[in-house]
């Protein structure tokens, strides 16, 4: 189903052609302009670049000179962030070079080109959710000029001081709590403090606010006027004339032209895109002869956070703009009239009362709302376009649950080529289309499920002029087949050209009306600015933090509850025996304690990055077994250290196995782990079929050693536990860690090898098993294959307790000690209150949930809106 549009032949303007000699600058001088002065900074030789059913670049050279702003234009699925990935090493070419700053390779990596002085701001943001925006900025930049992790957040403060007139972001907040638009400011913001020599920027101000946008031009003036390049793309034809320099155009993956953008008319830029002459004369849509018919969609006393008292209606056949400066909370009024926040008040569809509590309640009540955010919120990466379009209109395609493929996939298909999405099938991943097409078929997710009131949340983000248009007569037919819209854009052109009426939006209040001739775009902008007395400052949507937020940002919040269950349990116990607090009683229990904690930290570690490791037990029960071979006599201080040492190796190397199952070969871990489990458990009983050989007494008794009541390993284990604590959020390895933990490719773009990450995070959950088998060791004084089975399960239940998220890049090492402490506590606390044992498996089971349960609620909670 690959969709091509018409192919025109390129026209050059004004007798511009691919090399067009620039004559006059724009103030119409005849000195020479920036371009003709700088060097190349960047080159791109003969690229070429193929995908399976799709030549993607064919055979694009392009050179980028420094002090010069070049944009590159083409419509959705044309090539430039193909073509940019190339050139930053994210995506490996077939055959071509890439030169940046003289230096010239054909297998550009990220490193390579960051170090050569390319910096490149994703369309979609290269940030790990899970790290804060100063370890996220820190992370992104070149070794040479990272600040210390001590000096992140001052060093971070000061570069975002630049937007803090637009926005304002606190450095030490994560990231996954940033509205869309602070999330492209902090990429833009790193990007720029690398003082790059060219600075790649991928449709930057799809997602910023109009004083944002302002802001990015004036900081890429400075940068070229410095020095530095810009490669921009952009489908804003506007910016790119009021900015660029020079204008590349791409078309169906070949160069058709660069020109001296003072030679360009916006037009003559439109044509070369499309490959056609294309009628930009736009008919305001109140004139398309829609008739209007009854009220469908009505709302009234509409309040929720950031909102109140909002009351509309919208007609049958009927295009409603939503504008207003951001952050009036039109935006809110929109995502909770779509099922996504809270809300009080009435709405009802036609004559139905509909209560949007959810995405699917709304749905179910016929209003359907298309996202502003597509990368989070829109897109199911992994999915076909197909099961992405027909995901919410399965009950229109399924009879008694069976989904009917036949009509899927016409359903699906008309939509596509309704919309001219381009992709060689409809069954390949959505992930592998360009960004504007995945905005297409998001929106054919909407439109398929038939809903009566269609909420259409920047409905144009991201994609062309051709497909710009192509959307805006799509949401007029479904407004003229009687469905009422919504609309909601940043851009006052847009809502003109699409709406009958426009509400604009004040300090949560609907603060005019626009209708008839008034809904222009000056009109609407002086009304938005009008409206808004004082135009406030975007928050980066973390600003006010509720005493809930604050507790859940912590990944020592579930460590501290931890600590008062265990209290309240030591307090019941307490006054229920004599002999709970006594020396005897601890020192009974610390040893156990220990040996938990040991195996609850090492399994913290792979679940740092979203791993699991089932093979901790019997991993332990062979290095008994082990153990049970090699320290059974030596007797010497040399001899010990010796088998210690054989024994790390033997954890190395299984952690090693575990790493290459999962990362080389590729199986989930759950199952790869599962694997050594079962090898281990075979090997340590091949070796001791039956508990035997003593494990040397000199030994066990310097490993058991105590001060007072204390056993020397619960010391250690509290020091390791802080100790790597302290890597996790103060060390380069550590924030790599979490890094790969939070998004594993995003991590790679920043330049973290997750590969070898992952290798240290199994090996070092390996051997943090070591002093757990050495502590067992001392329980059983032989070799016993099976001692360390049943810790498999308690160490991922402590580490849970702890905090541990099992997608990978939140946890704490402390919380896992904690989790260890209330293990261990509860099944003490058990026998001494004389319940039966198998209390300890209620209490122990209950609090796991309840913990999961309140940490999934605090942690949803400070998730972005
Ligand atoms: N990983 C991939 N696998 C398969 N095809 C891909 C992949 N990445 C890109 N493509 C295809 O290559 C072509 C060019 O895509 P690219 O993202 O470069 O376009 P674009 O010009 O940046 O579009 P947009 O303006 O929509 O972002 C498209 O047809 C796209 O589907």
């Amino acid at each position: 189903m690959v969709e091509t549009l018409s192919d025109g032949q390129a026209t050059a303007p004004h007798g511009a052609d691919v090399a067009s000699p620039s004559r006059q600058s724009r103030s119409g001088s005849a000195v020479a302009t920036r371009a003709e002065r700088g060097d190349t900074v960047l080159r791109l030789d003969a690229v070429d670049k193929r995908y399976p059913g799709v030549h993607a670049i064919k055979g694009v050279s392009l050179a980028v000179r420094e002090g010069q702003i070049h944009a590159l234009v083409g419509q959705n699925g044309a090539g430039k962030s193909t073509l940019v990935g190339i050139a930053a090493g994210s995506v490996s070419a077939d055959s071509g070079t890439v030169e940046i700053d003289g230096e010239v390779t054909d297998s550009p990596t990220p490193g390579w080109c960051r170090e050569k002085g390319l910096a490149i701001v994703y369309q979609e943001p290269a940030l790990l959710p899970d790290l804060t925006v100063a370890e996220n900025m820190r992370l992104g930049m070149p070794a040479h000029a990272r600040p210390s992790i001590a000096d992140q957040v001052g060093w971070a403060e000061k570069i975002l001081a630049q937007w803090s007139s637009v926005v304002s972001i606190d450095p030490r907040t994560p990231v996954r709590e940033l509205r869309p638009d602070a999330r492209f400011v902090v990429e833009i913001a790193r990007a720029l403090a690398e003082e790059p020599k060219v600075i790649v920027l991928d449709e930057p101000t799809e997602h910023l606010l109009p004083p944002a946008v302002a802001e990015l031009f004036e900081l890429i003036s400075e940068h070229t006027a410095n020095g530095g390049a810009v490669v921009y793309i952009s489908h804003r034809l506007n910016e790119v004339k009021q900015i660029a320099d020079t204008v590349s155009v791409l078309r169906d993956g070949a160069l058709v032209g660069t020109f001296d953008a003072a030679d360009v008319t916006e037009q003559d830029v439109v044509n070369l895109v499309v490959g056609r002459e294309l009628d930009r004369q736009f008919t305001r849509t109140s004139g398309d002869g829609r008739a209007l018919g009854e009220d469908l969609f009505a709302v009234s006393d509409f309040s929720g956070k950031r909102f109140e008292d909002i009351g509309l209606t919208v007609r049958a056949g009927e295009i409603v703009g939503f504008a207003g400066v951001e952050g009036q909370g039109q935006r809110d009024v929109i995502r909770a009239l779509g099922g996504l926040g809270g809300h009080r008040g009435s709405v009802r569809v036609g004559d139905r009362r509909v209560d949007p509590s959810s995405p699917s309640a709304a749905l179910k009540g016929g209003i359907s709302y298309l996202t502003h955010d597509r990368h989070v919120e829109g897109v199911l990466g992994g999915l076909s376009l197909r099961e992405n379009a027909s995901l919410s209109a399965l009950r229109r395609i399924a009879t008694a649950g069976v989904v009917s493929r036949m009509r899927e996939r016409k359903l699906t298909s008309d939509s596509f080529q309704a919309m001219h999405v381009k992709a060689p099938s409809s069954e390949v991943d959505i992930a592998t289309l360009s960004g504007g097409n995945q905005q297409k078929v998001v929106l054919s997710r909407v439109l398929l499920t038939d809903s009566d009131v269609i909420l259409a949340d920047e409905p144009t983000q991201g994609v062309d002029i051709g497909a710009r248009e192509e959307i805006y007569g799509i949401l007029r037919s479904a407004a003229a087949e009687g469905k009422a819209i919504v609309v909601l854009s940043s851009s006052a052109a847009e809502l003109e050209q699409l709406c009958d009426r426009v509400l604009v939006f004040s300090r949560g209040h609907i603060a005019r009306e626009l209708v008839g001739d008034d809904v222009n775009e000056h009109a609407i902008a002086q009304a938005a600015l009008s409206a808004t007395d004082q135009r406030e400052k975007a928050e980066s949507g973390a600003g006010r933090v509720s005493f809930w937020h604050r507790m859940s940002r912590s990944d020592l919040t579930p460590g501290a509850i931890l600590a008062i269950a265990t209290i309240i349990l030591g307090i019941v116990a307490a006054t229920q025996s004599d002999t709970y607090l006594t020396s005897r009683n601890f020192s009974l229990v610390l040893p156990l304690l220990a040996t938990l904690a040991f195996f609850a930290i090492a399994q913290q570690v792979v679940m740092m990055i979203g791993g699991i490791d089932l093979s901790v037990g019997p991993l332990a029960g062979l290095l008994v077994v082990v153990a049970s071979f090699i320290l059974s006599g030596y007797r010497t201080p040399i001899g010990m250290v010796l088998g210690v040492v054989v024994l790390v190796v033997v954890a190395a190397v299984v952690g090693a196995i575990n790493w290459s199952l999962i990362t080389l070969v590729r199986i989930n871990p759950l199952i790869a782990t599962l694997v050594t489990f079962t090898a281990l458990q075979g090997i340590a009983l091949l070796l001791r079929p039956l508990p035997a050989g003593k494990i040397d007494p000199f030994f066990l008794s310097y490993v058991s050693g105590t001060w007072g009541f204390i056993p020397v390993m619960a010391v250690v284990a509290i020091v390791v536990a802080v100790g790597l604590e302290f890597c996790l959020f103060r060390t380069t390895f550590g924030i790599k860690l979490r890094a790969t933990g939070s998004a594993v490719k995003t991590a790679d773009r920043n330049g973290v090898r997750t590969k070898w990450i992952a290798l240290c995070a199994y090996a070092g959950c390996s051997v943090l098993v070591v002093p757990a088998a050495i502590l067992l060791m001392v329980q059983s004084g032989t070799g016993n294959a099976s001692i360390g089975d049943s810790y498999t399960l308690a160490s991922i239940g402590a580490a849970v307790l702890g905090g541990a998220s099992i997608f990978g890049g939140r946890g704490s090492f402390v919380g896992a000690l904690l989790g260890a402490v209330l293990v261990t506590q509860i099944n003490t606390v058990v026998q001494f209150l004389g319940l039966p044992l198998y209390w300890q498996q209620w209490l122990l089971g209950g609090l796991t949930i309840l913990a999961a349960a309140f940490y999934s609620k605090t942690r949803t909670l400070t998730e972005r809106k």
